[in-house]
Protein backbone atom coordinates (compact mmCIF):
# COMPACT_ATOMS: atom_id res chain seq x y z
CA UNK A 1 0.00 0.00 0.00
CA UNK A 2 1.41 3.94 -0.84
CA UNK A 3 2.49 5.64 2.33
CA UNK A 4 0.66 8.95 3.67
CA UNK A 5 3.49 11.07 2.01
CA UNK A 6 3.65 9.38 -1.06
CA UNK A 7 -0.53 9.69 -1.30
CA UNK A 8 -0.08 13.46 -1.49
CA UNK A 9 2.59 13.33 -4.10
CA UNK A 10 0.46 11.89 -6.31
CA UNK A 11 -2.95 14.19 -5.31
CA UNK A 12 -0.25 17.03 -6.31
CA UNK A 13 0.91 15.57 -9.43
CA UNK A 14 -2.62 14.52 -10.62
CA UNK A 15 -3.71 17.93 -9.85
CA UNK A 16 -1.29 19.32 -11.94
CA UNK A 17 -2.71 17.17 -15.19
CA UNK A 18 -5.61 19.91 -15.35
CA UNK A 19 -3.06 22.50 -16.97
CA UNK A 20 -2.22 20.63 -19.73
CA UNK A 21 -3.36 21.82 -23.05
CA UNK A 22 -4.28 19.92 -25.85
CA UNK A 23 -2.23 20.04 -28.96
CA UNK A 24 0.57 21.13 -26.68
CA UNK A 25 4.22 20.03 -26.08
CA UNK A 26 4.66 19.59 -21.99
CA UNK A 27 8.06 20.10 -19.85
CA UNK A 28 8.73 17.25 -17.89
CA UNK A 29 10.53 17.59 -14.72
CA UNK A 30 12.57 14.76 -12.73
CA UNK A 31 11.50 12.60 -9.47
CA UNK A 32 9.22 10.49 -7.29
CA UNK A 33 6.10 12.99 -7.06
CA UNK A 34 7.16 13.69 -11.44
CA UNK A 35 6.69 10.34 -11.67
CA UNK A 36 2.58 10.59 -11.41
CA UNK A 37 2.77 13.04 -13.23
CA UNK A 38 3.84 11.11 -16.16
CA UNK A 39 1.41 8.22 -15.44
CA UNK A 40 -1.06 11.13 -15.83
CA UNK A 41 -0.19 12.56 -19.01
CA UNK A 42 -0.89 8.52 -20.38
CA UNK A 43 -4.11 9.64 -20.68
CA UNK A 44 -3.39 12.54 -22.68
CA UNK A 45 -1.25 10.67 -25.19
CA UNK A 46 -3.23 11.14 -28.19
CA UNK A 47 -4.01 14.93 -27.23
CA UNK A 48 -0.81 16.29 -27.28
CA UNK A 49 1.95 16.67 -29.38
CA UNK A 50 4.78 15.67 -26.88
CA UNK A 51 6.68 16.11 -23.69
CA UNK A 52 10.58 18.01 -23.40
CA UNK A 53 11.71 15.82 -20.55
CA UNK A 54 14.60 16.82 -17.99
CA UNK A 55 16.62 13.80 -17.63
CA UNK A 56 17.22 10.31 -18.95
CA UNK A 57 14.88 8.71 -16.44
CA UNK A 58 12.04 10.52 -17.08
CA UNK A 59 13.08 10.14 -20.98
CA UNK A 60 12.80 6.62 -20.20
CA UNK A 61 9.02 6.59 -18.63
CA UNK A 62 7.71 9.17 -21.12
CA UNK A 63 8.54 6.29 -23.63
CA UNK A 64 7.15 3.90 -21.87
CA UNK A 65 3.80 5.24 -22.11
CA UNK A 66 4.35 6.34 -25.81
CA UNK A 67 4.67 9.83 -25.47
CA UNK A 68 6.63 11.32 -28.08
CA UNK A 69 9.93 13.15 -26.40
CA UNK A 70 10.86 15.86 -28.33
CA UNK A 71 13.83 18.00 -28.52
CA UNK A 72 13.84 21.49 -27.16
CA UNK A 73 15.57 23.36 -30.01
CA UNK A 74 13.12 22.11 -32.08
CA UNK A 75 9.72 23.29 -29.49
CA UNK A 76 10.62 26.68 -28.89
CA UNK A 77 9.21 27.78 -25.86
CA UNK A 78 6.81 25.58 -23.54
CA UNK A 79 3.36 26.82 -22.24
CA UNK A 80 4.02 24.52 -19.25
CA UNK A 81 6.55 22.87 -17.52
CA UNK A 82 5.64 20.75 -14.12
CA UNK A 83 8.10 19.17 -11.86
CA UNK A 84 9.05 18.61 -8.06
CA UNK A 85 11.36 20.47 -5.65
CA UNK A 86 13.28 19.23 -2.71
CA UNK A 87 12.42 23.13 -0.83
CA UNK A 88 10.08 25.51 -1.87
CA UNK A 89 9.55 28.81 0.36
CA UNK A 90 6.54 31.48 0.82
CA UNK A 91 7.79 33.53 -2.38
CA UNK A 92 7.65 29.82 -4.52
CA UNK A 93 11.49 29.95 -4.59
CA UNK A 94 12.66 26.37 -4.77
CA UNK A 95 16.02 24.18 -3.92
CA UNK A 96 15.92 21.35 -6.66
CA UNK A 97 18.30 18.55 -7.76
CA UNK A 98 17.87 16.64 -5.13
CA UNK A 99 17.88 13.52 -8.42
CA UNK A 100 21.03 15.10 -9.77
CA UNK A 101 18.47 16.66 -12.83
CA UNK A 102 18.77 20.42 -12.01
CA UNK A 103 20.94 21.39 -15.29
CA UNK A 104 18.35 20.07 -17.63
CA UNK A 105 15.25 21.11 -15.10
CA UNK A 106 16.97 25.07 -14.95
CA UNK A 107 16.66 24.94 -19.27
CA UNK A 108 13.40 24.04 -19.62
CA UNK A 109 12.25 26.18 -16.41
CA UNK A 110 13.60 29.16 -18.47
CA UNK A 111 12.07 28.01 -21.30
CA UNK A 112 8.47 28.10 -20.48
CA UNK A 113 6.00 30.37 -19.65
CA UNK A 114 4.59 28.65 -16.85
CA UNK A 115 5.97 26.35 -14.20
CA UNK A 116 3.81 24.70 -11.72
CA UNK A 117 5.51 23.02 -8.92
CA UNK A 118 4.27 20.18 -7.51
CA UNK A 119 5.48 18.67 -3.68
CA UNK A 120 3.88 17.62 -0.80
CA UNK A 121 3.91 19.82 2.42
CA UNK A 122 6.82 18.52 4.45
CA UNK A 123 8.72 20.47 2.40
CA UNK A 124 7.53 23.91 2.79
CA UNK A 125 10.20 26.13 4.72
CA UNK A 126 10.06 29.62 5.48
CA UNK A 127 14.01 29.69 4.79
CA UNK A 128 15.87 27.70 1.91
CA UNK A 129 19.04 25.81 3.18
CA UNK A 130 17.65 23.13 5.28
CA UNK A 131 17.80 20.55 1.92
CA UNK A 132 21.76 20.38 1.42
CA UNK A 133 22.25 22.55 -2.26
CA UNK A 134 22.88 20.89 -4.87
CA UNK A 135 25.53 22.56 -7.35
CA UNK A 136 26.78 20.42 -10.88
CA UNK A 137 30.28 21.11 -11.71
CA UNK A 138 32.55 19.91 -14.11
CA UNK A 139 34.72 17.43 -12.99
CA UNK A 140 38.05 19.07 -12.84
CA UNK A 141 36.89 21.74 -10.91
CA UNK A 142 35.10 19.70 -7.85
CA UNK A 143 37.92 21.07 -5.24
CA UNK A 144 37.95 24.55 -6.74
CA UNK A 145 34.16 25.18 -6.95
CA UNK A 146 34.50 23.42 -2.61
CA UNK A 147 36.72 25.57 -1.80
CA UNK A 148 34.97 28.53 -3.30
CA UNK A 149 31.65 27.56 -1.77
CA UNK A 150 33.36 27.06 1.78
CA UNK A 151 34.16 30.83 1.37
CA UNK A 152 30.26 31.46 0.87
CA UNK A 153 29.50 29.56 4.50
CA UNK A 154 28.48 26.47 2.94
CA UNK A 155 29.66 23.02 4.10
CA UNK A 156 30.53 21.00 0.53
CA UNK A 157 30.05 17.46 0.18
CA UNK A 158 30.78 15.19 -2.96
CA UNK A 159 28.08 13.20 -3.96
CA UNK A 160 30.41 10.08 -4.15
CA UNK A 161 29.39 7.96 -7.28
CA UNK A 162 26.51 9.94 -8.83
CA UNK A 163 27.50 11.58 -12.47
CA UNK A 164 25.08 13.51 -14.36
CA UNK A 165 22.89 13.17 -17.73
CA UNK A 166 25.89 15.99 -18.93
CA UNK A 167 28.76 13.99 -17.23
CA UNK A 168 29.26 16.06 -14.68
CA UNK A 169 29.57 15.71 -10.42
CA UNK A 170 27.49 16.99 -8.08
CA UNK A 171 28.33 19.37 -4.98
CA UNK A 172 25.79 19.41 -2.11
CA UNK A 173 26.31 21.89 0.25
CA UNK A 174 25.33 21.66 3.83
CA UNK A 175 24.49 24.13 6.65
CA UNK A 176 23.07 26.92 4.42
CA UNK A 177 20.70 29.46 5.68
CA UNK A 178 19.38 31.29 2.43
CA UNK A 179 18.34 34.52 3.30
CA UNK A 180 18.37 36.01 -0.44
CA UNK A 181 17.96 33.31 -2.86
CA UNK A 182 18.26 35.55 -5.39
CA UNK A 183 21.94 36.55 -4.71
CA UNK A 184 22.99 33.08 -3.76
CA UNK A 185 22.00 32.03 -7.39
CA UNK A 186 24.08 34.79 -8.85
CA UNK A 187 27.44 34.77 -6.25
CA UNK A 188 27.41 30.34 -6.92
CA UNK A 189 26.49 30.87 -10.81
CA UNK A 190 29.84 33.37 -11.18
CA UNK A 191 31.96 30.81 -9.71
CA UNK A 192 34.29 28.83 -12.60
CA UNK A 193 33.49 25.29 -13.12
CA UNK A 194 29.61 25.72 -12.07
CA UNK A 195 27.19 24.75 -14.62
CA UNK A 196 24.52 25.33 -12.44
CA UNK A 197 22.91 25.69 -9.02
CA UNK A 198 19.88 24.35 -8.11
CA UNK A 199 18.33 27.44 -6.69
CA UNK A 200 15.35 28.30 -8.56
CA UNK A 201 15.16 31.67 -7.12
CA UNK A 202 15.44 34.53 -10.57
CA UNK A 203 13.31 31.99 -11.81
CA UNK A 204 10.81 31.19 -9.07
CA UNK A 205 7.60 28.68 -10.06
CA UNK A 206 4.39 30.01 -10.81
CA UNK A 207 2.43 28.25 -9.38
CA UNK A 208 2.57 25.92 -6.16
CA UNK A 209 0.34 22.85 -5.54
CA UNK A 210 1.03 21.39 -2.19
CA UNK A 211 -0.63 18.11 -0.95
CA UNK A 212 -2.75 18.26 -4.01
CA UNK A 213 -4.45 21.96 -4.16
CA UNK A 214 -3.04 25.01 -5.20
CA UNK A 215 -1.05 27.04 -2.88
CA UNK A 216 -2.42 30.78 -2.18
O1 LIG B 1 16.94 16.47 -9.55
C1 LIG B 1 15.81 16.24 -9.18
C2 LIG B 1 14.72 17.20 -9.13
O2 LIG B 1 15.10 18.51 -8.88
C3 LIG B 1 13.48 16.81 -8.35
O3 LIG B 1 12.45 17.62 -8.82
C4 LIG B 1 13.57 16.99 -6.86
O4 LIG B 1 14.70 16.34 -6.35
C5 LIG B 1 12.30 16.46 -6.16
O5 LIG B 1 12.18 15.10 -6.35
P1 LIG B 1 11.10 14.22 -5.61
O6 LIG B 1 9.76 14.56 -6.21
O7 LIG B 1 11.51 12.80 -5.86
O8 LIG B 1 11.17 14.55 -4.14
Amino acid sequence: MMDAREALKKQSAERALRYVEEGTVVGVGTGSTVKYFIEGLADFRDRIEGAVSSSEQSTALLKQIGIPVLDLNATGTLPLYVDGADECDPHRRLIKGGGAALTREKIIAACSQRFVCVIDGAKQVDILGGFPLPVEVIPMARSYVARQLVALGGQPVWRDGVTTDNGNAILDVHNLRIVDPVALEKAINQIVGVVTVGLFAARAADVVIVDGKERG
